[in-house]
């Protein structure tokens, strides 16, 4: 550039002696001789303007093409970002700081029934969602805590309302997110339906902790619950009861209707026992056809009238299996009651069996209290 400005000054210095030496020797062109000095400064200081700011528009072309390729890029991202948002397996949306969703994917209308346009910065999608007014509170404010205090959820599993009617358990990830200038943008959500695994893990404990036939909790299931509600009695001195019943004659009717027609005896007697339990008692097999009722916070009287309700309520029952008529069956109940016997799991039934073994022996159909 140096250099340049080297030349250029030298042809304008060359020029404007060339213009004094012709307008000396031909005085009457020296207006056309200064006109064509004019116009040379001017081509050349264009010509030099030109050659200065050169390499300056190339680097603003340069940058332009990169701007150019940057928004090319960006576009791209946005739509593979998109595609991998709409496309992926699990709900995702966000929330923005006024609890409006801004984003619904395609698994988010598929799991939940309802499409992009009806939920989007439609405040109704949490009633739809959550119908219940306290549980729709606790999940407000979970958001809350996420928005508000930068709380990190993993796993955190909610129950959701489907637009069919249908219930499923949703297992959330989520967390706050900010723009470029710090501003809170919101809150991202991505669940996952569990209905399937969580159905499955529900039943797989149900086969672990009830009887088959009965549907009444398992001998393991049934002692485990004893273990903790004696001790719980034990430590706050209130009542609990146990009837210990035995089906009478139990034998016969598989010897008469055959083994299948015992079963399903057994399975009715079960569902009359559930029918017969308020929900903070429950009933269990002991083992064969000795099965058992645990009534907590019932003393020893209210045991013995709740025992003969329920043996009033079998005898009335006409048993029929199969188009095959097996009659009325009867049942023996042996009572005891914590504290009236103090004692554990074992004693009380030690004590039910002696109770419900004089029932047997004193005539069959009828409750003993253990002594
Ligand atoms: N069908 C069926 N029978 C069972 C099951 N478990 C035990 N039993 C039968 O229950 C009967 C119990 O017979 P017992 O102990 O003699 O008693 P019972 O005939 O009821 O006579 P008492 O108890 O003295 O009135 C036996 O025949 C067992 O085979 C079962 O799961 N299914």
């Amino acid at each position: 550039m140096g250099g340049c400005s080297l030349v250029a000054g030298l042809v304008f210095i060359g020029m404007d002696l060339l213009g004094h030496y012709w307008v000396l020797r031909r005085p009457d062109l020296a207006i056309p001789i200064s006109l064509f000095k004019g116009v040379g400064f001017v081509c050349i200081t264009i010509l030099l303007l030109y050659w200065v700011l050169r390499p300056w528009k190339k680097d603003l072309q340069a940058s332009q093409l990169r701007d150019s390729h940057q928004r090319q890029q960006l576009r791209e991202l946005d739509q593979f970002r998109e595609l991998v948002i709409d496309n992926a397996m699990v709900w995702i949306n966000v929330l923005d700081p006024q609890w409006r969703i801004t984003l619904w994917n395609k698994a988010a209308e598929q799991i939940s029934g309802y499409r992009r346009d009806e939920v989007l910065d439609n405040p109704a999608i949490w009633e739809w969602l959550y119908p219940d007014p306290d549980y729709r509170a606790s999940i407000g404010a979970k958001v809350t805590e996420i928005l508000e205090h930068d709380t990190m959820v993993e796993g955190f599993e909610t129950r959701i309302r489907c637009k069919q009617g249908e219930e499923k358990i949703i297992a959330w990830n989520s967390r706050r997110f900010f723009g470029e200038d710090g501003t809170l943008m919101g809150s991202i959500a991505i669940g996952q339906d569990i209905t399937a695994r969580k159905l499955a893990e529900m039943e797989l404990e149900r086969l672990a902790t009830h009887d088959s036939l009965t549907g009444l909790y398992n001998r393991h299931e049934l002692m485990r619950r004893m273990q903790d509600d004696v001790a719980r009695a034990e430590r706050f001195q209130h009542p609990l009861c146990l009837l210990l019943i035995d089906i009478d004659h139990f034998k016969q009717i598989n010897d008469r209707f055959g083994h299948q027609a015992g079963d399903r005896v057994l399975n009715r007697f079960g569902a009359l026992l559930k029918e017969a339990t308020r929900h903070v008692d429950y009933a269990g097999r002991y083992g064969g056809e000795e099965l058992v009722i645990v009534l907590p916070e019932t003393d020893l009287q209210e045991g013995f009238e709740i025992a003969e309700r329920l043996r009033n309520r079998i005898e009335s029952e006409r048993w029929s299996q199969a188009g095959s008529d097996i009659g009325t069956i009867t049942i023996s109940i042996g009572v005891v009651a914590y504290p009236d016997l103090d004692g554990g799991v074992d004693e009380l039934f030690l004590a039910a069996d002696l109770a419900l073994y004089r029932a047997k022996n004193g005539g069959r159909n009828q409750v003993c209290i253990a002594a």
